[in-house]
């Protein structure tokens, strides 16, 4: 079998004290939606910290494409919690921000990104403040400036916690539709259990922390999702959430 994208081997990390993330083993495989799912505090944003170079790990190893990941680079896409747009920019200059950081003239930057802008949603607001956006459009425009980057994986650290249900669940739907068009290879951190089943391939529960990985199920309904109130989507979601709500004993 062909190396993993992405592959965390007994990855362990703690803060002084505190042992965050126990032991953490997980793998992509190029063109796969994985999620992390897990209780809230359990590790799961310093896994991605691990990934983007912010933390390194106090023990355990990560592999990209079969190699050991350098410092120096980063194949990673990152999309945080938080839209983190700039609000005195216009939308055109946030989603061209990425492309500046890497050293592309704004010009230049400007000319990639707007042929994208109709499939974001957000055609006719380039020129529009952050604040004029509604919550899922200024998600969108996060997004954007994320892919747009062309990196080799997303990393979706609960993209879409902030919105409100009904327009979570639209996201959720374009999201699905755009990373099966894209071909992305995505690893989506969320504590949303039906958000898990609904996008993900495979998802990895975690323990509280120190975080081990206590599950790993793979998602085997159909796409496009658009049944999830399907009897096998909820019994997926059921058993999710018993997981996570019950969990095991250690022995
Ligand atoms: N730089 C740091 N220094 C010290 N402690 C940290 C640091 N970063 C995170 N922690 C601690 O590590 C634990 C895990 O944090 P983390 O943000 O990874 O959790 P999480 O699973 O992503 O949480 P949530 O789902 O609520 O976003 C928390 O107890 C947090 O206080």
């Amino acid at each position: 079998m062909s190396a993993a994208r992405l592959e965390l081997r007994h990855l362990h990390k703690r803060f002084g004290d505190l042992d965050v993330l126990a032991d953490i083993s997980l793998s992509v495989q190029p063109g796969e939606f994985v999620s992390i799912l897990g209780p809230s505090g359990a590790g799961k944003s310093t896994i991605f910290k691990l990934l983007t170079g912010g933390l390194r790990p106090d023990g355990g190893e990560i592999f990209f494409d079969g190699v050991a990941l350098a410092e120096e680079t980063q194949p990673f896409a990152f999309m945080p919690q938080r839209d983190a747009l700039m609000p005195w920019r216009r939308i055109i200059d946030n989603t061209t921000l990425g492309l500046e950081v890497q050293g592309m003239a704004r010009q230049q930057a400007r000319e990639r990104v707007a042929p994208l802008f109709a499939e974001f949603g957000l055609d006719g607001f380039e020129q529009h403040y952050p604040a004029q956006l509604s919550g899922g459009m200024r998600q969108r425009a996060a997004l954007l400036r994320t892919v747009v980057q062309d990196r080799a994986m997303l990393l979706l650290d609960e993209p879409f916690g902030a919105l409100d249900a009904l327009t979570r669940s639209g996201m959720q739907r374009w999201l699905e539709t755009m990373w099966e068009h894209h071909n992305w290879t995505a690893l989506l951190i969320t504590h949303d259990v039906r958000e898990a089943v609904f996008l993900s391939d495979r998802i990895y529960v975690l323990t509280e922390r120190p975080a081990r990985v206590l599950r790993e199920i793979t998602v085997p309904l159909p796409r496009p999702r658009r049944d999830l109130a399907s009897p096998q989507a909820s019994a997926i979601e059921a058993d999710l959430l018993e997981t996570l709500l019950n969990p095991p004993s250690e022995t």
